[in-house]
């Protein structure tokens, strides 16, 4: 029983508009719909666990009921920060499935453009090594600052990968690292799972190769971006 964990519960303060980014309408569709079909439609994903504000949950009984998205098991409460909603995703799932035979997808709703193709090879890699992370290698150069602004490291680019979702673990790996995360009250910096699962389990991600189409809606020009790719999918 594979799980994905849809995160929609972000305010989207960077994006600055009044309405959270993963709902503001791109071709005719919030984009928050077009994860949650690619998740609907990948074969191997059982059951899908939407995290979002109650506000939004008259919104995903309506998709759900006129889309036919039957994959959805639940909606959990987000929380205050990106890893307090994994959680809340997590906690939904029945203790039955919490084995490493099962993996768990966890995936930015501010991501609209991931494939089945890049789900179908995080599920592989998540189950051939236990945690795999979405990523592309670094294109430009990047330097590392000081507190002055001034360029003092510039990292060797080969082994510098953008990280992106989504990111997936054997179940019962991800849930354990979680909860002695809680348990320590360490989670400062914390802004992606795989640091959650190599710090609290041991268990580095492999980086699984994604594509650069499969962008976060961050900032307001990353919309144009994403309006164009998701026009070219239409008409491919
Ligand atoms: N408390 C939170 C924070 C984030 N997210 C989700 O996590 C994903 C990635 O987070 P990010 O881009 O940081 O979203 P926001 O927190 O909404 O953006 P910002 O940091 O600009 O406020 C998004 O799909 C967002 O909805 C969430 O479910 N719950
Ligand atoms: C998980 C993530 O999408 C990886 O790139 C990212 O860390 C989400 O949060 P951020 O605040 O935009 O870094």
């Amino acid at each position: 029983m594979n799980y994905c964990i849809l995160l929609s519960g972000g305010k989207g303060k960077r994006m600055g508009s009044n309405t959270p980014k993963q709902y503001l309408e791109i071709l005719g569709h919030p984009l928050i719909y077009y994860s949650l079909k690619a998740f609907q439609e990948s074969p191997l994903i059982d059951r899908i666990i939407i995290v979002s504000s109650p506000n939004y949950e008259n919104y995903f009984k309506g998709i759900i009921k006129e889309y036919n998205f039957d994959k959805v098991y639940g909606i959990a409460k987000a929380g205050q920060e990106r890893y307090d909603s994994v959680f809340s995703g997590l906690s939904m799932i029945p203790n039955a499935d919490i084995s490493d035979e099962n993996v768990c997808l966890i995936h930015d709703g501010a991501r609209p453009l991931v494939t089945t193709d890049i789900i179908e090879n995080c599920v592989a890699d998540a189950l051939k090594y236990k945690a795999s992370v979405a990523a592309v290698k670094a294109k430009d150069t990047i330097k590392v600052a000081n507190k002055e602004g001034f360029a003092i490291k510039t990292p060797d680019r080969a082994s510098l990968y953008q990280i992106q979702t989504p990111q997936s673990f054997g179940l019962k790996l991800v849930i354990d690292a979680y909860k002695k995360m809680y348990e320590a009250q360490e989670t400062n910096g914390v802004t992606d799972d795989a640091m959650v699962v190599s710090k609290f389990a041991g268990v580095d991600s492999f980086l699984t190769e994604s594509s650069y189409k499969n962008i976060k809606a961050t900032t307001p020009e990353d919309l144009a971006i994403i309006e164009c790719f998701l026009s070219k999918n239409k008409t491919d």
